[in-house]
């Protein structure tokens, strides 16, 4: 479990980005983060793999507050994280399998390392996490020669194999097509459903987090103002956590994406 309790982050140059955060997520859950640019949602995120450090407030996963994790604690916690970026982070000019493989890295003995030695089961749980994202005939494929939505997949594998519980998604979809993004937000739904990994994403595209996630939370100013099921979010919701600038013929360009995807 994810355990906000009265959490505060302050910036160093003194902006309060989150406000008296407190919010429960249980193992398995598929959460949608939603809210303006520059509410916040990113903040909460990175806070949940130590990325940021609260101001105030204590934060938990799995029973273990993050604020007193030094060095090998928090490499510890990030090893059960997974965290997916909209830019998918991934070294281009190699095969989709070395890329999977670097989930491995960490791990790894110093002189294996050097070598880039991987074991049998090491690349075998990198094909397994290939197939489970539908990938696996590219797994000796250079990154470069893949669409979009095929990155954030390898990208996605790569998280697999780390076999984190939870994953961290932020604008994992937001440089997609809108068919690619629902093939990656249906990735992440099976992701969630067949391994039981909690999975909390960053969205600025409402229709796909209300179809997908079963959980929404709408950040407004740092604040949460709505958390409930993804089938209450009605307009009077969504003008709530965005600050009455959802307008369907579209002003505000992450509104107007929010509801036009
Ligand atoms: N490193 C930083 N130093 C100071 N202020 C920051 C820093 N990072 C973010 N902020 C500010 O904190 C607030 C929340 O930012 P955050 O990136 O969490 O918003 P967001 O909802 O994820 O926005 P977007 O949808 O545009 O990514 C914003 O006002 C932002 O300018």
């Amino acid at each position: 479990m994810i355990e906000f309790k009265q959490v505060q982050k302050k910036y160093p140059n003194g902006l309060v980005a989150l406000k008296d955060i407190n919010l429960n997520i249980e193992q398995g859950e598929y959460v949608a983060i939603i809210g303006l640019s520059g509410a916040g949602k990113s903040t909460l995120l990175r806070c949940i793999n130590r990325m940021h450090d609260i101001s105030e407030g204590t934060l938990t996963v799995e029973g273990v507050e993050l604020s007193k994790l030094h060095g090998k604690g928090i490499r510890q916690l990030r090893r059960k994280i997974g965290m997916i970026f909209q830019s998918f982070n991934l070294v281009t000019r190699i095969s989709v399998i070395k890329n999977v493989l670097v989930a491995f890295v960490p791990e790894m003995p110093f002189w294996r390392k050097i070598l880039g030695i991987f074991t049998e089961d090491e690349k075998k749980r990198a094909l397994m996490s290939l197939d489970k994202v539908g990938i696996l005939d590219k797994a000796y494929v250079r990154v470069d020669q893949l669409s979009g939505g095929q990155q954030q997949r390898v990208a996605l594998a790569r998280t697999l194999a780390q076999n984190p519980g939870i994953i961290l998604a932020d604008e994992p979809v937001a440089s997609l097509d809108p068919v690619t993004a629902n093939q990656v937000m249906e990735d992440f739904r099976r992701i969630n459903q067949e391994m039981n990994m909690t999975v909390i994403i960053n969205i600025h595209h409402v229709e796909l987090a209300l179809t997908y996630a079963t959980r929404v939370i709408g950040i407004r100013a740092g604040e949460i103002v709505y958390d409930g099921p993804s089938k209450d979010v009605n307009d009077q919701v969504l003008q709530l956590i965005y600050n009455g600038q959802v307008d369907k013929g579209g002003s505000d360009s992450h509104a107007n994406e929010a509801v036009s995807t």
